[in-house]
């Protein structure tokens, strides 16, 4: 069994960060460490909130603790989301070192999410340029939406082919693996929900329907999205077939979600359709 540190934000009612990826995470086979960065009462898009962030220190002083007891060596890979303050990724950084010390085939996949005030989601200051400084050089693997693929890349990106040579630019600098989770307007076709997954041998495009949920679009997705994702590498599937997977997954819970009537991810109800989709999207080789 792999095991994942998955460092990010823990709202106590309803799904995103740790509390939208953890649970599908541990229903496809991977023994998850969740470390929370925040612990809200709820994510930030329903604009208001309670709770607190974690003091940085905090982080680095549960990986203390693992430590202490030898357990880091046994870390197959860190997973890093919604950060509550700039400080907190130079701790992650550190912990990142330090995992990898004691596994050196550990994994750091960077979700790096910089917020979205059209959007209603609310990060600190600081923490998206914390991303671009310090986390990208220090990624595996990156998993932006386009938004953040514009803001790590400091350009707009505008299509397909846009997206994978600037998901090479940034591999320049670090990652050898990029998930460009939203293509958004760079896809191609407007009327589906495209992704891209870009290595230094390939990228694959999938898209899926869109399921129409108006204004009120749920949260969390990214964080589901790059959790699967480095499930499904960790558990050895290729490039190609891991996104296939995520882009079906993904999916499923998009639908059960739209067809009950909410607004929170239905991630449990969804359980058995995440660990095995019944719609299949090919990701198909781009150039
Ligand atoms: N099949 C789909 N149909 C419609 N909307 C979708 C679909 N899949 C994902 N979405 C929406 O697209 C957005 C994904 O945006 P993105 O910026 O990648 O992720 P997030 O903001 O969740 O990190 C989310 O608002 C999500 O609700
Ligand atoms: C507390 C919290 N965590 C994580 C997220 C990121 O969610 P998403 O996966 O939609 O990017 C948000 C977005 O608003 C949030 O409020
Ligand atoms: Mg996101």
């Amino acid at each position: 069994m792999k095991n994942v540190l998955s460092i990010q934000s823990h709202v106590v009612f309803g799904h995103a960060g740790n509390s939208s990826a953890v649970f599908p995470m541990r229903r496809m086979g991977v023994n998850v460490w969740p470390l929370n960065t925040v612990q809200f009462s709820n994510h930030t898009q329903y604009g208001q909130w309670t709770g607190c962030v974690m003091p940085a220190t905090h982080l680095t002083e549960i990986v203390k603790g693992i430590a202490a007891i030898d357990g880091l060596k046994r870390c197959d890979a860190v997973l890093s989301g919604y950060i509550g303050a700039p400080e907190q990724g130079e701790h992650i950084l550190a912990i990142v070192q330090q995992v990898k010390q004691a596994n050196p085939a550990a994994l750091y996949l960077l979700d790096p999410v910089m917020g979205d005030p059209d959007k209603g989601c609310i990060v600190a200051p600081g923490v998206a340029e914390f991303h671009c400084k310090a986390g990208l050089p220090a990624a595996d693997i990156i998993a932006p939406n386009l938004l953040e693929l514009e803001q790590l890349s400091g350009h707009r990106v505008s299509s397909v082919d846009d997206a994978i040579a600037t998901a090479r630019e940034l591999m320049q600098r670090g990652p050898r693996m990029v998930l460009v989770k939203h293509l958004s307007y760079a896809g191609y076709d407007s009327q589906s929900f495209e992704m891209l997954l870009v290595t230094a041998d390939g990228a694959w495009h999938t898209r899926r329907p869109l399921v129409d949920f108006g204004a009120r679009q749920p949260v969390g997705v990214g964080d589901l999205t790059s959790g699967l994702l480095l499930v499904n590498l960790l558990k050895g599937l290729s490039p190609q077939k891991a996104l296939e997977h995520v882009t079906a997954a993904v999916y499923e819970v998009m639908k059960q979600t739209k067809e009950a009537g909410e607004y929170e991810l239905r991630v449990v109800a969804a359980q058995d359709q995440i660990a095995l989709p019944q719609h299949h999207f090919p990701a198909s080789p781009v150039m």
